[in-house]
């Protein structure tokens, strides 16, 4: 097994000052029991920040020290001014609101993005100084958003995996983000992606889309030459921990005493972190709507809701747990007896132990979050009644809604509806809270925490190694173009020469262009070539007078020489575009922004205007559509950048290399230079001996890889100056 390197915000453990030691005790979280056996069997070691010790004496903070290495953690000590704007700042008051949909909270100055920055680069620096070759590496969630990234540019071979345990919302929201592209590109640095759900991976792969261009394949999106995969991997919990506490004769004492002091009374549950994503107000105010037109139910509802404190520094943590009282207050104040009030409210935290206690004498748990990663209290409640009772009521917008679908479901935003819920679970009769609940268990059993980390390490870990292919840039390049007696460009235009415009005839030469391809002209040891998928017409009037070869449409014209006439390619019908040509104008009518291109032998549907998700989407349809007609009929239907091609079988860039090469002097060298899928089969075609020069990021073949068409002129101004 390979050693684990895990790396999280916290450490899983909690530092605990007594008198005159200090105590390192073992967290019993989720995380911290999934991750312990494989990071004790694999002799790996877990990084991340065990909390404040700056107020320990030197002594303690030895012992800590010492604690910490018997656990195998390394600690990152983090300044308090790092908690405040890293953690607090940029983590809590930018990133946490933001995955959660809720924009209005996040602040208007964007000033905590350095230290977050800076603190993902010393966690990334402490990882990278413990890795050894071989190592898993595995970090997890929104606090280090840029450690995967700043990992692969120091380990460029390290298996990387990346786990977001809070929601990734629509790219509508997540494009607001003034640090998007950063963060995006700092988790594109990881092998693997993991998401609770599939709708944080498509919303994932929309961001890619739309900030960053790049298309996922089902579940790969090709970055800096390599493959990153993403898939949904929903947490579970320990589900047998929970079970047998829940079976623990104290435990059921607990229990019995509990249901002993609600005598006469239905038992509401809701238990959570006080954080504005758990829609505490909302449930609150559900229940008080039921007191309110059920006054049946007035003196027979005990609902106890724990709110741990959390995230106490952050000041809208302090307003929501003032908007929570007052609410309990106010409820109380209404529906309370001098015997009884309807709301317990417990502001503080409990222990597992504790918990399956109140989670077995629930009749009836609330897990209403307005948004939530996942919400494991869900599950553990599901795990500790094996006595098969129980109702849970559960949000839409919590992750765990994806799995559990034997919940009673409930918007929480809809009050009425979320108070028809709870009644429906308060009257639901034990035959069908049995068949549930039994459904809810075997769902949470499958799934548990131990069955999580091995889903997403064992598919990490069965990735091809990361074996990064090494290309060789301009500056090599250039010198094997300088050893050459002669050379013979081949030059593709858009994207190599030029970069994108928003409508192809925008794209034309400009004069920083066309000066430097006079120079190439002017010696006499370059052969230059444009081999393009341009029409014809457009390369003539851009290049007609100059002193080189012109390839159209993809190699289907060639006019090697001034002078002379275009040829085009022998054997080729263009007897399909009558079919071809309905289809793709019904796509250009249905998605605005969208228009047909036709050439001579070919027909393109262009969407580079098109909202970049709603694009690559209909380019889907209309391939599948295209694919249908032509089933077994010599036409090629190819996805290009923003554009579907359909054009007759055999015809493409790879065919003009030997028109190009023939008699040209002996010692030429042939040196290619292209941008997309289009050009790797002129690529393929080069002589063994030809240099092929990818412009870009995509997958190629090509052996040296320039940024794209920027670098390209350096390149080529570079071997005119030598
Ligand atoms: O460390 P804190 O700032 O005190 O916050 C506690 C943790 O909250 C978040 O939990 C999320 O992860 C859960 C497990 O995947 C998921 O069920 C829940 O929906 C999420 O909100 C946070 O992601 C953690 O990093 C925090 O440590
Ligand atoms: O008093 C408490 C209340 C909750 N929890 C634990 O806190 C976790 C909450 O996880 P969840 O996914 O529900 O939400 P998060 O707080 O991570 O957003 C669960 O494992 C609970 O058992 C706890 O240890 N003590």
């Amino acid at each position: 097994m390979p050693r684990l390197l895990l790396v999280s915000n916290r450490l899983p453990v909690t530092v605990k000052v007594e008198k005159d030691s200090v105590a390192v005790v073992l967290s019993s979280g989720g995380l911290a029991t999934g991750l312990r056996r494989p990071h004790e069997r694999s002799g790996g070691l877990w990084i991340g920040w065990p909390g404040d010790v700056s107020r320990l004496s030197e002594t303690q903070r030895t012992q800590v020290e010492a604690r910490l290495a018997e656990e195998r953690c390394v600690p990152i000590h983090l300044s308090p001014s790092e908690v405040s704007r890293y953690y607090e700042g940029y983590s809590n008051r930018v990133l946490w609101p933001l995955c959660h949909y809720m924009l209005e909270r996040v602040p208007r100055q964007d000033r905590d993005w350095e230290v977050y920055r800076k603190v993902n680069e010393r966690f990334a620096d402490l990882v990278a100084r413990h890795y050894q070759p071989g190592d898993t590496i595995w970090v997890h969630d929104y606090q280090l958003m840029l450690v995967p990234g700043l990992l692969r540019q120091r380990l460029p071979e390290a298996r990387i995996g990346y786990f977001h345990h809070i929601p990734f919302p629509s790219s509508e929201i997540f494009r607001t983000l003034p640090r998007r592209e950063a963060l995006l590109k700092g988790l594109l640095g990881a092998d693997l992606i993991g998401f609770h759900t599939v709708s944080y991976v498509r919303h994932f792969s929309g961001s890619l889309l739309r900030q960053l261009g790049l298309d996922t394949d089902v579940d790969r999106i090709m970055w800096e030459g390599r493959q990153v995969r993403v898939g949904a991997f929903p947490m579970g919990i320990d589900t047998e921990a929970f079970e047998s506490l829940a079976k623990e004769p104290s435990v059921l004492e607990e229990v019995a005493s509990l249901r002993r002091s609600a005598e006469g009374q239905r038992i509401l549950l809701g238990i959570d972190r006080l954080d504005y994503t758990k829609g505490i107000p909302r449930r609150l105010l559900a229940v008080q709507r039921l007191l309110e037109r059920e006054p049946a139910w007035r003196g027979r509802l005990r609902f106890i809701q724990v709110a741990v404190p959390s995230r106490t520094q952050v000041s809208e943590y302090a307003t929501y747990r003032e908007q929570v009282n007052e609410l309990v207050g106010r409820i109380n104040g209404q529906y309370g007896t001098t015997q009884n009030v309807p709301v317990h409210y417990l502001y503080r935290s409990f222990n597992e132990k504790q918990l399956a206690g109140l989670y077995r004498a629930a009749d009836v748990m609330l897990v209403t979050p307005v948004r939530d990663g996942m919400n494991l209290v869900a599950k553990e409640f599901c795990a500790a009644r094996p006595d098969d009772d129980g109702v849970l009521v559960l949000s839409e917008f919590a992750g765990a809604a994806d799995e559990l679908h034997r919940a009673v479901s409930v918007n929480p935003y809809d009050v009425e509806k979320a108070a028809d819920a709870i009644e429906e679970a308060l009257e639901m009769g034990e035959p069908e809270r049995r068949e549930r609940m039994r459904a809810l268990r075997a769902q949470v059993k499958a799934h548990d925490v131990h069955w999580w980390v091995s889903s997403f390490l064992g598919r990490l870990q069965g990735l091809p190694s990361v074996s990064v292919r090494k290309f060789q840039g301009a500056t090599e390049a250039l010198e094997v173009m300088k050893s050459a007696e002669r050379l013979a460009l081949m030059l593709d235009y858009d994207g190599t020469l030029v970069g994108f415009a928003r409508r192809p005839e925008l794209a034309a030469p400009d004069d920083a262009l066309r000066e430097l391809l006079a120079k190439l002209l002017a010696r006499p040891d370059l052969f230059v070539s444009v081999v393009s998928g341009r029409p014809k017409e457009t390369l003539e009037a851009w290049f007609g007078t100059l002193n080189m070869g012109l390839y159209a449409e993809h190699g289907l014209w060639s006019r090697p020489k001034p002078g002379d006439t275009w040829k085009m390619l022998e054997g080729v019908s263009a007897e399909w575009k009558d079919a071809a040509r309905p289809v793709l104008d019904e796509f250009a009518a249905r998605v605005p922004g969208s228009f047909v291109e036709e050439k001579s032998a070919s027909l393109a549907w262009h969407y580079r205007q098109v909202d970049p998700e709603f694009g690559a989407l209909q380019s889907r349809e209309l391939r599948l559509k295209l694919a249908e007609t032509f089933a077994r009929r010599p036409v090629d239907v190819l996805p290009g950048d923003k554009v579907v091609e359909v054009r007759p079988h055999g015809v493409h860039k790879g065919r003009v290399v030997e028109g190009v090469l023939r008699g040209l002097p002996p010692g030429t060298r042939a040196v290619a230079i292209g941008d997309d899928r289009t050009d790797e089969d002129l690529f393929e075609a080069m002589p063994e001996d030809g240099l092929t020069i990818h412009a870009g990021n995509k997958p190629t073949r090509a052996t040296y890889r320039v940024s794209g068409p920027e670098e390209v002129r350096k390149l080529l101004a570079a071997l005119v100056a030598s």
